[in-house]
């Protein structure tokens, strides 16, 4: 009942206090004109004005997840009104839903609490939470990181050798430099925000790699077209995206860059996470192609000599008596191996099951994961693993949303699943220790910050992205 001593009429609250605390801030602390719009978006949502929502996303997309003054977003203050259009056209835009105010209720606990069940209604829906996992506005629906696709992958031009060819010496082609699996990338400069950069070559700095047999050729797509309909593009074909795995030094190979403070990023899991959205989609394909083929030099079926075909997305056996060319010769396709990872909610549906591993670093847990057997459902590997690792029986599973993960070639399925039991006895050879942690420990370690009693993993794992969707759908009271 917290809610009601701190936001019982929100509205009216601004109403009374707003132009007061407006004009005092606007005198003392000079509100800029950001400021300004935002309270402005946020008065809008709160009193239900679908048409100047609408005007103010267009105008400024970023204004979507914003809190004024009393730490509530326009979805919290349209929830707590009532006003459905707005809240629907909010969601529309990806507004972030997960988000909790200052006493961890998200808009889904509001509008529950204020009786707007065709509200809280839309806000629980499964489907649309899942398509909505990443925060932020540059981020579309049913996207994880490394999920983002920038290019198109024209699988049918992987058998076009002219066509490839021609691609091969076009001046805009851009080539992809890898060693070891990891990409060049330039490091964060101070002036720029802090992301790290895939260094991009063109034909002429590359083009005596491409002759050597060692070096492994991808072809990964055409830029798509962010605006189709141009004069320009008609005429010109978008740029083609080459990754080139070289076993050349890494330093001879870093000589060939003309960025500064560029490298080999020695610790993927950590580094490829500093990518843009985009180019982490790119290096999660280049990545996992190139790993297959560090791995699967020869074939499988006789242990002869392999050749690359199909712009690197084939292999085939060098042995024309070999079975592997009979039949369905699947042995020859680069591999992806599918994960589940399952965020386990209590029976109460108050807390949830988080393990952690000895590899972790110190007082991080995170979601359950494990490797979906051959003839294994989703469901069956989600209950399977769930038991192994821990000994808690789950019932319903439900499917939220898959990212690829290319460490090196997973996809990982994330699901929610509910648990029929609740006692703990962990597997020790994969899991160090499993608990139930109660909600409001997962919002305070989540959006808090001080003092956390523990941590999850960052916002681009789609464990992250599992225990916020469950945080937002869940309710507080
Ligand atoms: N993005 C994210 O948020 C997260 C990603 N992950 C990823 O999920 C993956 C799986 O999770 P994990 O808990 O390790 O899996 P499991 O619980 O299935 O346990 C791993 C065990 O499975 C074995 N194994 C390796 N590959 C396969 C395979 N293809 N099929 C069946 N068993 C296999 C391993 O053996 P061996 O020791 O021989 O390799 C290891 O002993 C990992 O790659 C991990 O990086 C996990 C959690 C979060
Ligand atoms: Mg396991
Ligand atoms: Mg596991
Ligand atoms: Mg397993
Ligand atoms: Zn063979």
């Amino acid at each position: 009942m917290q809610l009601v001593a701190l936001y019982t009429t929100p509205e009216r609250r601004r109403r009374r206090n707003g132009t007061e605390q407006k004009a005092a801030r606007m005198t003392s602390l000079q509100m800029s004109a950001k400021e300004e719009m935002v309270e402005k978006f946020l008065d809008a949502a709160a009193r239900g004005d679908v048409v100047l929502v609408t005007a103010h996303l267009a105008q400024l997309p970023s204004v979507i997840n914003q809190t004024g003054y009393s730490g509530w977003t326009a979805l919290m203050l349209a929830a707590r009104n009532g006003h459905y259009d707005v809240v629907e056209k909010l969601l529309s835009h990806g507004c972030d839903k997960c988000l909790v105010n200052s006493s961890s209720q998200t808009a889904y606990d509001i509008a529950k609490f204020w009786g707007h069940r065709h509200i809280s209604n839309l806000l629980s829906r499964t489907d649309e939470g899942s398509q909505r996992v990443l925060p932020g506005s540059e981020v579309s629906p049913q996207e994880n990181y490394f999920s983002r696709e920038m290019l198109d992958r024209l699988s049918g031009k992987r058998t076009d050798k002219t066509w490839l060819e021609s691609k091969h010496s076009d001046p805009d082609t851009v080539y992809l430099m890898f060693s070891k699996l990891n990409p060049m990338v330039s490091m964060p400069q101070e002036d720029d925000g802090g992301e790290t950069k895939l260094c991009r070559f063109r034909y002429e700095a590359v083009k005596d790699l491409l002759q050597k047999p060692a070096t492994v050729l991808i072809f990964l797509g055409v830029e798509k077209r962010k605006n189709p309909s141009s004069s320009s593009d008609a005429v010109q074909e978008p740029p083609a995206w080459f990754a080139i795995g070289s076993d050349e030094d890494a330093v001879e190979l870093l000589k060939r860059c003309r960025e500064k403070n560029c490298c080999f990023p020695k610790s993927p899991h950590r580094d490829l996470l500093k990518l843009n959205e985009e180019e982490a989609g790119v290096v999660a394909q280049a990545r996992s192609v190139l790993s297959w083929h560090s791995r699967y030099s020869f074939c499988p079926t006789c242990g002869s000599s392999t050749s690359l075909e199909e712009a690197g997305y084939k292999r085939s056996c060098l042995n024309s008596e070999c079975r592997s060319l009979q039949g369905v010769h699947n042995t020859c396709y680069p591999r992806v191996d599918p994960v589940v990872i399952m965020m386990v909610i209590h029976p109460d549906g108050n807390q949830c099951l988080l393990g952690r591993k000895k590899m972790f670093p110190p007082g991080m847990f995170s979601c359950l994961a494990g490797f979906v057997e051959p003839g294994e459902s989703l469901e069956e590997a989600v209950r399977r693993e769930v038991e192994e690792e821990s000994g808690v029986k789950v019932g319903p599973v439900h499917y939220v949303s898959c990212q690829p993960w290319p460490m090196p070639s997973s996809l990982m399925m994330g699901c929610l699943a509910v648990a029929m039991s609740t006692d703990i006895s962990v597997d020790e050879s994969e899991i160090e220790e499993a608990r139930w942690f109660p909600r409001q420990q997962v919002i305070d370690s989540m959006f808090k910050g001080s003092r956390p009693t523990f941590s999850v993993p960052p916002r681009q794992t789609i464990a992250h992205q599992l225990i916020r969707h469950w945080i937002g759908i869940n309710s507080n009271l």
